[in-house]
This record gives structure tokens, C-alpha cells and sequence, in this order.
């Protein structure tokens, strides 16, 4: 924090014409665009999530799309470092900042307006260093953002004091020996001694801290050499400018404390007056390499509200990481596609356990349909999950994640990943004492009532898969099901929404699931998942009425390999948005995830380490999103592959 230079900065872009750029100090790097071609777009090449700002170019008009650019990017940061002009400076513009926004506040049109934008203004992007590294955070209260508490943030405060202390100790030793020196030298008498400067000094220390300024008038000694009486005169004012020095770094750093917190105040006020309705951006607290940042995340499903000109540079996915897909064209019914299943003769007929068999070692998904679960309960949880989506903003972000959580209305970001073209709700349904009070509780009842049947459902189901999947695996059944009775289970209810630029962005980053087996359902009929097989992403062609079935990263563990969990993702369109449900099946907490010891053999050595389920989520959890890292780090090292380290088995 130390070295963070202080600034704000405010650009305002239309049609090349207006740039307001209040401030920009020292090394914030920022690239916004300050003027832009009649029909061309920039972005900057700032990362959100790195602390630069967002840019996003969006009119509310379609009509102007051509001829009206607007833009808006705001960084804000402190520091108490760096030359006081600068800091000033960068102050200065911060309150500007906050003046232009609370005019706009206040009279509904502003200052901004005046300069020619349209209101609501597009897309502003908020990021301020906070003041420690870890405080206590206390993000958006009911329908508002929080500033952060008077005094938070202010152990640099408390170094201060403990600084002035230490150098007012260090000042009285150094008085104390320069008059011992002086009665020694001059005879002086002890309450002569008591009588000399340091009485100055503390003096002079209190009234920083606020006691009555002393006259602290500099004393003359009997028979002192003018040589001498120069050097205490040096000393006392080389006091008096480090203390007097303290002073103003305190006071500054005093008064950025408090620029700040008017800073977040505003700013939540304006998230909520210049939004349509409140909160397009939520604003969380998120580690950026060892600083600590405020970062606003977006709604999806409130961003494109509005025409959006262009995609934020967050959603955007590139090279090696972009969704780049094969060329599949109308070919895709040739491609391949993982096996349909009959859930009844699965239960029933060996032949279709083989084809399970194949399809969980080859695959890793297959679809399953005659499974039991009835139409008019499909066609209600559409509806219900349609109707919790138009909700408005305000409603939905009483379930929004909750800092350090990843339950809840919002969006997944771990680490620095790119954000996924996509909201949803994510809930822990069981066990039921693990279910959070203020999300599936608090859910519309009539929502509430249609997942709580189609939980059953779907816990009767997923016993069944996991019986005939343990049958496909010639073990015995409670080998597995046991595992999963009354285990953790979770749902995610996803919104994913139309994009202009589905090419750009992705609905959900690459990954396997952590998962023992997940249910998919595709509620409004419009794909999107793919599975990569044999390096080509390959698109499901989801079957009405079908459940997509998929094996886990659990249920590789426990089968030692022989069922895959495979890597997949998910793709947006730019004609319709896809409503999607999944079911998550782990086992129980207290399980430990390791293989299934009849698999075991001489030809068949464990493949994977064993580990407790929480350490296993914990794990998870604290890993990017990526691929299928996280069962790559279970892996039991080979005796090469681990430079002649002996194998950990742990079995
Ligand atoms: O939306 C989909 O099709 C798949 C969702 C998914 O893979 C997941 O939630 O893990
Ligand atoms: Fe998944």
C-alpha cells in the first residue's frame, strides 16, 4: 500500500470530442480512451481484476451507436507516499470526482449530462486500494454499498503514533545526554538541568497531539559557550521539523482515510441512482497480489440490458485461451455425440450397462432419458427459474455471494480468471443443516417448493445412476452408493445471456467437475455445453426431456481411473439466452476420497492419493478453474515423474 500513489481519475469519451481527465499521478497506468474514431472502438488494455480500470463503451440509444461514444473509467487509489504536490493533486481529483458525481446525483442531470451524455451513464468501473491489506470487509448492505467504517484501515495510522512516540523517546534520551554533557561541562545545577530543552520537546509533542501549544520558548543557560548553546538550538529545531514532519504524514494519511470513505460513499450512491434500477456492479473485496482491492463485479443479465457496443475486456477470451471452436458448421450431427440412455433398461439389461460402461470410460457423459422424473415438473422449474431471473436487481442481490463465499447470486471468479458470460445461484442443499439461511430459506416459496421436489427427484435418480454405475464397475454397491447417502450435494441455477459477440466470451470456463456425478438439465432447450474428446470440443445436442449425465473428478478417484471425468465448457449465443440447472452429488463429509479398494491390484496400482472430502473441497476451491488441475494434484506421483522420490501411496 505504501507505494500506491494517489489518484482519481475520471474520462469521459464522446465521438472524439470530449475528454475529462481529471487526474493522473505518478505510475497509475491508465489507458483509458480519451477521443475515438467516428465508427471504431477501443478498449483499454487494463485488467479489472489487476486494479485498472474498466472500460466499457455503451449507449442507451441504438440510434446513436454510430455517432456517440460514451465511456467512463474511474480508478481510484491513496498512498501516502510521494511528493505532497503529487498527492495533493491526485486528492484534489478525487474530490472532483466525487463533486461531478454527486451533482449528477443531486439534480438527476448533472454535470456529466451537460457535457453531452446520455444518462445513465454506461458503464463505470470502480477500483480502490484499500488501506491495509487485510480489513475488515463489509461489502453492500441491503441495496447499498457500505463504505468502509470510519478508523478501518488505519494500522498505518497507529505506526504513526508508534513511530512519534518511539521518536519522542529517542528525543528526551538524546536531550537528557546533551544536558548531562552540558552540567558536566558547566557545573549547571540539577534543576538547571530539568529547566533545558527537553521540557520543549515534550511540550512541543503535545500540542501535536493535540494538547495546548506551549510558548516553548528556548532556554538560556548561565555560562554556556556560544558554540554550545548553537548545537541545542540545532538539535531542537531538527526536533521540532521530524516531529512537526510526523505530524503532516499523519494528517495526511488522516484526511486520505476520510477522502476514501467519501469516495465509497459516493460511489455507491451513484451505482444506485444511475443504474436502472441499482446494482449492475456489486462491490467486493478481492486480494490482487499482496494489495487489497475493491473490485465491482458485474450482472450479466444487467449489463446487456442495453445495447452493449462493446464486450468488457473481462468477458474477453484470446488466443490460446479463446473459445476458438472447431469448425462444425452443419456437420456437427456427424460428429460423434455421447451415448443416449434408457434408464429402465439400464436397471434391467446388460447390454445397456455396457454401453454405461463404455460411455463413463470413453465419454464421461452420456444422456439418460425414460428416467422417471415427470415433464409438468421439468416445465414448472423452467418457469420458476424464468421468473427468479426477471426478478429485479434489487431482489436477486439479496442472495448475492457473500465475500469469502462461493454460495449464493452472482458469478464464480477464482484467482485471476477471466469472468464467464453467465449468472447464477449456487446452493449447498445438502445436507440440510449446511443449507444457508439466507438463500434456499429465503427463496421464492413457490421456487423453494419446485426445487425441493426436484431435489428428491433428483437424489432418487442419482442413487439409481450410482447402483448401475457400480454394477457397470463390478463392485459392490455400497462400495459407492454408501459413500453418497445423505452426501453434500449443491445446485447451480444458471442464467446464461444472449451475447453480441458470443465468439468473444465463454459461458463457463473449461473444467471438470469436483463432483462424484452431476446432473444437467437444459430447461429452455438451448445448447451450449461441449466435451472435449480426443482435443476437439465437440457440442452436445442436449435431447428434450433428457437428464446430461456426467462423471466427476470423485468418481475418477473411486474408480481408479477407469470412468473419466472430462473437461468441459460451455459457449453463449447471440440470438437467445439458456437457462440451465445443475445437480451436484458428492459424498458424504466425513468421507475419504480415495479409490475403491476391489479395483486394486497388482496390474491396477492406486492411481490417486487419498484425502479427506473437506480437504478435497478446501482444495478445490482454492485452485483457478482450470482444466482438470485439480485431480492432476491428486495424482500419486511415478517414481520418475517425481525425480526418484519415493511414491507416496498413502494407502
Ligand atoms: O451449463 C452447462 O451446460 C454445464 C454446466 C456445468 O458444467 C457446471 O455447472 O459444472
Ligand atoms: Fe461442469
Amino acid at each position: 500500500m505504501a507505494n500506491s500513489p494517489a489518484s482519481a481519475q475520471l474520462s469521459l469519451t464522446t465521438h472524439g470530442i470530449l475528454s475529462l481527465y481529471a487526474c493522473s499521478i505518478r505510475s497509475v497506468k491508465t489507458l483509458a480512451v480519451s477521443s475515438l474514431p467516428n465508427s471504431s472502438f477501443s478498449l483499454t488494455r487494463n485488467a479489472f481484476v489487476t486494479g485498472l480500470p474498466l472500460l466499457i463503451c455503451k449507449t442507451s440509444r441504438p440510434m446513436t451507436l454510430a455517432t456517440k461514444v460514451t465511456s467512463v473509467s474511474i480508478r481510484c487509489e491513496q498512498s501516502t507516499k510521494g511528493s505532497s504536490l503529487d498527492v495533493w493533486l491526485g486528492w484534489l481529483a478525487m474530490v472532483g470526482f466525487a463533486a461531478a458525481i454527486s451533482v449528477e446525483i443531486a439534480n438527476g442531470k448533472g454535470i456529466l449530462e451537460n457535457f453531452g451524455l446520455t444518462s445513465p451513464l454506461p458503464t463505470v468501473a470502480l477500483v480502490v486500494t484499500a488501506l491495509e491489506k487485510q480489513p475488515e470487509i463489509d461489502v453492500l448492505g441491503e441495496g447499498g454499498c457500505k463504505p468502509a467504517k470510519q478508523g478501518e484501515g488505519l494500522s498505518h495510522n497507529n505506526e504513526l503514533q508508534l513511530l512519534l512516540q518511539q521518536k519522542t523517546h529517542n528525543l528526551k534520551l538524546l536531550e537528557a545526554q546533551h544536558n548531562d554533557v552540558n552540567s558536566k561541562g558547566f557545573g549547571a545545577s540539577s534543576s538547571m538541568r530539568k529547566a533545558s530543552s527537553t521540557t520543549d520537546i515534550v511540550e512541543d509533542l503535545t500540542s501535536i497531539f493535540g494538547a495546548p501549544a506551549s510558548t516553548g520558548e528556548f532556554k538560556e543557560f548561565e555560562g554556556e559557550s556560544e558554540e554550545r548553546r548553537r548545537a541545542r538550538l540545532e538539535l531542537r529545531q531538527r526536533t521540532q521539523e521530524c516531529a512537526a514532519k510526523t505530524l503532516t504524514e499523519k494528517n495526511q494519511h488522516d484526511l486520505q482515510v476520510k477522502l476514501l470513505d467519501v469516495c465509497y460513499a459516493v460511489f455507491a450512491m451513484y451505482c444506485q441512482s444511475t443504474y436502472r434500477s441499482q446494482l449492475t456492479l456489486d462491490m467486493r473485496y478481492s486480494a490482487v497480489g499482496d494489495r487489497s482491492v475493491w473490485v465491482m463485479v458485474m450482472y450479466v443479465q444487467e449489463l446487456i440490458k442495453e445495447p452493449l457496443m462493446l464486450i468488457p475486456q473481462q468477458f474477453i477470451r484470446l488466443g490460446d485461451q479463446g473459445p476458438s471452436k472447431p469448425i462444425l458448421f452443419d456437420h456437427s450431427n456427424l460428429l460423434p455425440t455421447p451415448p443416449i440412455l434408457d434408464m429402465k433398461q439400464l436397471e434391467s439389461g446388460y447390454e445397456e450397462l455396457h454401453k454405461l460402461h463404455s460411455a463413463c470410460k470413453d465419454w464421461g457423459f452420456f444422456q439418460v432419458v425414460n428416467h422417471g422424473v415427470s415433464c409438468s415438473l421439468m416445465e414448472k422449474l423452467r418457469n420458476e427459474i424464468e421468473e427468479f431471473y426477471k426478478l429485479p436487481i434489487e431482489e436477486k442481490v439479496k442472495y448475492k455471494t457473500r465475500p469469502g463465499d462461493v454460495e449464493g447470486y452472482g458469478r464464480m471468479t477464482r484467482r485471476e480468471g477471466k469472468l464467464d458470460w453467465a449468472d447464477r445461484l449456487s446452493m449447498i442443499t445438502n445436507p440440510l443443516t449446511k443449507r444457508k439461511p439466507h438463500l434456499f430459506p429465503e427463496l421464492p416459496s413457490s421456487l423453494r417448493n419446485t426445487l425441493e421436489h426436484y431435489i428428491t427427484e433428483m437424489q432418487e435418480l442419482g442413487k439409481k445412476l450410482l447402483m448401475v454405475m457400480a454394477r457397470a464397475l463390478k463392485i459392490e454397491r455400497e462400495e459407492l452408493v454408501e459413500l453418497f447417502e445423505d452426501g453434500m450435494q449443491s445446485m447451480n441455477m444458471v442464467y446464461y445471456p444472449q451475447c453480441p459477440q458470443p465468439e468473444l466470451v465463454m459461458g463457463l470456463t473449461p473444467h471438470s467437475d469436483a463432483t462424484g456425478i452431476t446432473i444437467l438439465s437444459q430447461l429452455n432447450g438451448v445448447d451450449g455445453l461441449e466435451i472435449m474428446k480426443d482435443g476437439v470440443w465437440i457440442p452436445v445436442n442436449c435431447q428434450p426431456d433428457a437428464f446430461v449425465v456426467n462423471v466427476g473428478d470423485i468418481l475418477e478417484i473411486l474408480s481408479n481411473g477407469i470412468y473419466s471425468s472430462i473437461e468441459h465448457r460451455v459457449m453463449v449465443n447471440s440470438m437467445k439466452e439458456r437457462i440451465f440447472i445443475a445437480f451436484f452429488m458428492f459424498p458424504k463429509f466425513e468421507a475419504d476420497i480415495g479409490h475403491v479398494s476391489s479395483l486394486i491390484n497388482l496390474q491396477n496400482p492406486p492411481l490417486f492419493k487419498k484425502i479427506g472430502f473437506e480437504q478435497y473441497l478446501e482444495d478445490f476451491f482454492s485452485r483457478k478453474l482450470d482444466g482438470k488441475s485439480n485431480l492432476e494434484h491428486m495424482k500419486i506421483k511415478t517414481d520418475q515423474e517425481s525425480h526418484g522420490t519415493p511414491v507416496d501411496a498413502k494407502n
